[in-house]
């Protein structure tokens, strides 16, 4: 037996993969039935993810690579989903940047010192050892991959550049981003000197999760729905936009595939269009947004992934509703989730009732 430890270095021999729908999916491949998967899979929903979570604190668990593994691993043993994604964080990157956060129960992420005013930008760590700071991401990576066994492909991400600089200012949620937005307004010179150093960080470590073992990429821009269509062309578009285009020279030049990149720009209705133009394989779309609009928005090109409302689980007749959203979006190109992460009280026949349905259905419409 191969410990652990050992698993976490050996990028080499990889199980082969048994199921690459969702990668199929994303190239704009024929595929017999839709790929599902669902936002924050691996969570509360779950007693066996409560069990190891009522023992460890949150972010212990994002940076013991076994621990990572195993919350990861348990939505692949109970539901026939055709992804998993590693459990982590988008906050380890401002941690990376020496900011401390907390995950407290009840109230979510929360820094201990959130950045004030333009002057704090000096106490940031601005060159960070990425590959070093975050390499527990990586080790959980190649462990996950070796665990999975070649079931299903395994995702990694990172947050969008104005997500993290939100988080950053606002020290947690907000409902109205008003102060990291008053930077936007006030301080623009600075804004983008953050924005950029948030990309370079997030490039190196995207690179760093594919080369651990990472087979496709979703940056989460969660907060882009509080910008409006001239602010995220401003201070977000162009940013996710580097991202992926830096990323995927730069797997080039280091003579790795590239692999498949997912933009989840939550809220961007107005954007759909631009993100479509950008070198992004996957567009991913909120629950507000009409699945016909989002296809003729988005037009061929590219896949679109989403976006059931996750309070539609808890609906008696959700079959019904997903039906409906299959039915919309089609089954080519097209990548069943939900319209954004699950939510803590779902039970989690509801997610396997969603898996089976977005199968059957999608199975039933490609026959006929
Ligand atoms: C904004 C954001 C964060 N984290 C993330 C985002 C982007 C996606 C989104 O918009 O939801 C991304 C994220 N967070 C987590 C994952 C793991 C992988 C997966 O999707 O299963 C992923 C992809 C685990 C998690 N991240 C978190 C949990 C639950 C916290 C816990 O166990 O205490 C999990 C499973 C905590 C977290 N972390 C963050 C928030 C807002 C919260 C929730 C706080 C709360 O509701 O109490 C920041």
């Amino acid at each position: 037996m191969t410990s652990d430890t050992e698993l976490c270095k050996d990028r080499d021999n990889f199980p082969p993969l048994k199921n690459d729908l969702i990668l199929r999916a994303a190239r704009g491949e024929y595929t017999e039935m839709i790929p599902v998967w669902a936002m924050r899979q691996a969570g509360r929903y779950l007693p066996e993810f409560r069990e190891v979570r009522s023992k460890h604190e949150f972010f212990t668990l994002c940076r013991t690579p076994s621990l990572a593994c195993e919350v990861t691993l348990q939505p692949i043993r109970r539901f026939n989903l055709d992804a998993s994604i590693i459990f982590s964080d988008i906050l380890v990157i401002p941690q990376a940047l020496g900011m401390d956060v907390e995950m407290i129960p009840g109230k979510g992420p929360t820094f201990i010192r959130p950045l004030e005013h333009p002057k704090d930008l000096k106490e940031l760590e601005h060159d960070v050892d990425v590959d070093d700071k975050l390499g527990y991401v990586y080790d959980a990576i190649t462990l996950t991959r070796h665990k999975l066994e070649g079931r299903v492909p395994l995702i990694g991400f990172a947050g969008g550049p104005w997500t993290l600089m939100a988080y950053m200012i606002e020290g947690g949620g907000s409902q109205t981003m008003s102060k990291a937005k008053q930077w936007l307004y006030r301080y623009e010179d600075e804004s983008h000197q953050l924005l950029r150093l948030l990309v370079d960080i997030t490039v190196k470590f995207l690179v760093g999760q594919v080369k651990a073992g990472a087979q496709l990429l979703q940056v989460f821009e969660s907060h882009a729905g509080y910008l409006g269509r001239d602010l995220f062309n401003k201070y977000s578009l162009q940013y996710l936009r580097d991202i992926c285009k830096n990323v995927k020279r730069e797997l080039v030049d280091a003579k790795i595939d590239p692999v498949p990149m997912i933009v989840f720009a939550r809220g961007a209705h107005y954007a759909l269009q631009e993100l479509a133009s950008t070198d992004y394989d996957v567009i991913s779309v909120d629950w507000t947004i009409d699945p016909k609009e989002a296809r003729n928005k988005i037009g061929g090109q590219s896949t679109i992934q989403g976006n059931l409302d996750p309070c539609a689980l808890y609906a008696n007749k959700a079959k019904k509703l997903i039906g409906k959203m299959i039915a919309e979006f089609g089954t080519q190109r097209y990548i069943a989730n939900l319209g954004h992460g699950i939510y803590p009280n779902v039970e989690p026949s509801q997610l396997d009732c969603f898996v089976e349905c977005v199968h059957a259905y999608s199975k039933n419409l490609n026959a006929t």
